[in-house]
């Protein structure tokens, strides 16, 4: 008689490739024989810090605390160095709760399904830890709020220059002559201070606050944005369809954390689970 272990092998069985996400030094070590031995199954490390001293890595920007979004940009990101193909069966190794990999979970590589979550970060005009940055302020933002109070806030990250031909000023800015940018402690008091009042942040490339309180006059067609979500959502979703700019937009209403890249919405947080 099959024992339950036979059973729940086919999950890892003729797998391509194996991504531990975040493994400890001692979980990790395991693994490697895997990796010489003679079945073809690469292993991959995905994880915000390459602690371990993988031979094959994808660098995670956020925790992603939503697993799927967590495995998505893991294997974007494997696909994006040449690690993964269309195709290749993927047995991803994850802790779904605190602490030790619980979870694995099997994924077909489609290349079709690829959400962006990766380009987000990687093939955005921006920097990546300047959106990881920006995100990071957003969802401070979104837990907070504003003296208790929910408060939304758009931001505009990357191709500065083209956002604000792409916009006129509500307000005087109060960056004007500053040079100040955002991953500074400082600067994170002063965006959450400003987005008390209406408009869009536009940050550059290199993270720069260029301006606050800019209204954005994107056009808006060709823009596939959910229904349901209003003004700042479809000017934020616009302008990165219109510029090559990320939006990154706290909801005042619903308090989620959206990015939109190309038009379109492509990660969707919830600031309570971070
Ligand atoms: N084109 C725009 N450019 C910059 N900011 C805008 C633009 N349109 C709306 N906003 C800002 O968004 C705020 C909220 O507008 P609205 O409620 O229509 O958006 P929303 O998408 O429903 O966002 P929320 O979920 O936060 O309510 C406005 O008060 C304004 O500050
Ligand atoms: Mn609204």
């Amino acid at each position: 008689m099959a024992s339950l272990t036979d059973h729940l092998a086919d999950l890892v069985a003729d797998a391509d490739a194996v991504i531990l996400f975040s493994p400890t030094a001692s979980f990790h070590d395991r693994f490697t024989d895997v990796d010489d031995g003679d079945d073809d199954t690469d292993i991959i490390v995905a994880a915000p810090d390459d602690d371990v001293g993988a031979e094959r890595f994808v660098e995670l920007p956020l925790p992603f605390r939503d697993v799927r979004d967590r495995i998505r940009f893991g294997i974007e990101g494997a696909m994006d160095a040449d690690l993964l193909t269309e195709g290749d069966e993927v047995v991803c190794v994850v802790s779904v709760f605190e602490g030790e990999s619980d979870a694995v979970v099997r994924v077909t590589v489609d290349e079709t399904a690829e959400s962006g979550i990766y380009d987000l970060f990687v093939d955005s005009r921006a920097d990546p830890g300047v959106i990881r940055d920006v995100f990071e302020v957003a969802i401070e933002l979104g837990k907070k709020g504003q003296k208790g109070k929910p408060v939304g806030a758009l931001f505009v990250v990357g191709d500065a220059g083209k956002v604000m031909n792409k916009s006129r000023a509500l307000s005087y800015n109060p960056f004007e002559k500053s040079h100040v940018h955002v991953g500074d402690p400082i600067v994170n008091v002063m965006l959450k201070e400003f987005s008390r009042l209406d408009g869009a942040f536009v940050v550059s490339d290199s993270g720069k606050i260029v301006s606050a309180y800019r209204y954005l006059e994107p056009a808006a067609e060709g823009v596939d944005i959910p229904k349901g979500l209003g003004a700042r959502h479809m000017a934020g979703g616009a302008i990165t369809r219109d510029t090559n700019a990320t939006a990154i937009v706290l909801s005042e209403s619903d308090g989620l954390v959206r990015a939109f890249k190309g038009g379109r919405l492509v990660l969707e947080i919830d600031p309570e689970e971070y």
